[in-house]
């Protein structure tokens, strides 16, 4: 569960560059609901995902995660509640370290030691099966280096390190905008797989209107720092992306005409 109460956050408070990138963002998110966010430029999606994960301190409001008050707490401090994986692959994962490697760091995460020699075996074949199931036949290169993976093959690697680690919490910021189509559905559906599967709450930060609308049970937008729509059930059942940008000009009262809000 989140539960973002009027979060207020300016950039660069009291120069002239100051910048109110979230501006009173109030969003309620269940257990298990998988959320699209979408938005133009500077909407504060990022921002809204970095306050989520502790990256920047919010000037005001509530964060809430599972009951708990996270609102002040640092990134390392929420790790075991709120995973993420982001846009460039190489972000998230450390590309020195194994496959094997990273994927223990995930499990490892609220855990107050590290895992033994006994447990390391047993986790190496939850590892391999977990990758088998992939079909990219990582499951046989547990010793290679990150850094050696493709794009595809880190981001899918990231999915699985958040399913392996304990957070109820997964934030997803266009994590397939910057693979190849093909890749990109793969991800998606992995993606889809993985939150289902392990009960994940989850929030999809995309560009692509179809794919807010395709993905997930809900979706919100963000404009100038706060959520200007929220549609959800039959409301957004056999919705298009036509309707979507009319239903964010209605909401305006603007006419949209930020490209990259009708990518895809
Ligand atoms: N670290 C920062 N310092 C100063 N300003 C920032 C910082 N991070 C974000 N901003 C500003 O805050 C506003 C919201 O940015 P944010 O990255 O959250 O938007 P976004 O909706 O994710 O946009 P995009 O779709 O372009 O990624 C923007 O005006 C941005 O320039």
């Amino acid at each position: 569960m989140i539960s973002a109460d009027n979060l207020q956050l300016t950039f660069g408070k009291g120069t002239p560059l100051e910048n109110p990138a979230l501006r009173g963002l109030s969003l309620k998110v269940d257990p298990g609901e998988f959320v699209t966010v979408i938005g133009s430029n500077g909407a504060g999606k990022s921002t809204l995902l970095n306050a989520l994960s502790g990256e920047v301190m919010v000037d005001s409001g509530q964060i809430i995660v599972d009951d708990k008050d996270v609102t002040k707490l640092p990134t390392h401090r929420r790790a075991d509640r709120v995973a993420r994986v982001f846009q460039d692959p190489l972000a998230g994962t450390c590309e020195d370290l194994t496959i094997e490697e990273n994927m223990s760091l995930a499990i490892k995460r609220g855990m107050r030691r590290g895992l033994g020699s006994g447990v390391k075996n047993r986790y190496r074949k939850r590892f391999r099966d977990a990758l088998a199931e992939l079909n990219l036949g990582l499951e046989n290169r547990l010793g290679d280096r990150m850094g050696l993976l493709s794009g595809g093959q880190r981001q899918a690697v990231s999915l699985l390190m958040a399913s392996l680690n304990p957070s109820s919490i997964l934030l997803l910021d266009e994590h397939t905008a910057a693979l190849d189509p093909r890749t990109a559905r793969f991800v998606l559906d992995l993606t889809c797989n993985i939150v289902e599967r392990h009960r994940k709450t989850a929030l999809m930060v995309t560009h692509s209107m179809k794919q807010a609308l395709d993905v997930g049970s809900r979706t919100v937008m963000l404009h100038q720092g706060q959520v200007v729509f929220d549609i959800s059930g039959e409301e957004r059942e056999g919705l298009e992306v036509p309707d979507l940008l009319s239903l964010f000009e209605k909401q305006r009262g603007l006419e949209v005409t930020d490209d990259s809000l009708l990518l895809g």
